[in-house]
């Protein structure tokens, strides 16, 4: 089986709802991924594994959820240089702005490209992805300038009462 050139991950299955953004994107765009529960706390081995493997699997990109103390993206930009993008998920308790500071303050030398809160990072994670991507691949560019073009084409020029 080939790797997809984005892998997915994410803390929790209740991260999915917010991840899914990301997956509907990658999906509109044409772009292969696969998406795993892959949790610094609750599955550290499964984590060591995967950031030791993404470079020889091939993923090309990694888009890391996590909410709360929101280690994950940044566990794994440790492990690989792959390049990580990171979701901070929405949280009950603090609103996200937890899983927000987890992942944005990484010290020097370990980089994760953090998103905004919730799903709109979760969907501009796929953007982004997908702009990595679009360096080397003509026709994704093509179609990430395209879905750029139609979000711009839909947005009015006048408010409306309705
Ligand atoms: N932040 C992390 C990590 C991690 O960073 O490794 N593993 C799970 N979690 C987070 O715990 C929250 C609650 O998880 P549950 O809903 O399973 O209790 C989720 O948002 C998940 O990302």
């Amino acid at each position: 089986m080939t790797t997809p050139p984005v892998g997915i991950i994410m803390g929790s299955q209740s991260d999915w709802a917010t991840m899914r953004e990301a997956a509907v994107l990658l999906d509109e765009l044409g772009v292969g991924y696969e998406s795993r529960i892959v949790s610094a706390h609750r599955t550290p081995d499964r984590l060591w594994d995967y950031g030791k493997t993404a470079v020889e699997r091939g993923l090309q990109v990694i888009i890391a959820g996590a909410g709360g103390a929101a280690h994950l993206p940044g566990m794994m930009a440790s492990k690989t240089r792959v390049p990580v993008i990171g979701v901070p998920v929405q949280t009950r308790a603090l609103s996200g702005v937890d899983s927000l500071y987890s992942i944005v303050q990484m010290p020097k030398g370990y980089p994760v490209a953090t998103m905004a809160i919730g799903s709109a990072g979760a969907a501009n994670a796929a953007l982004m992805a997908a702009g990595i991507l679009a360096l080397q691949d003509a026709k994704l560019a093509k179609r990430l300038d395209d879905w750029r073009a139609a979000l711009s084409a839909s947005i009015p020029q006048e408010p409306s009462d309705d």
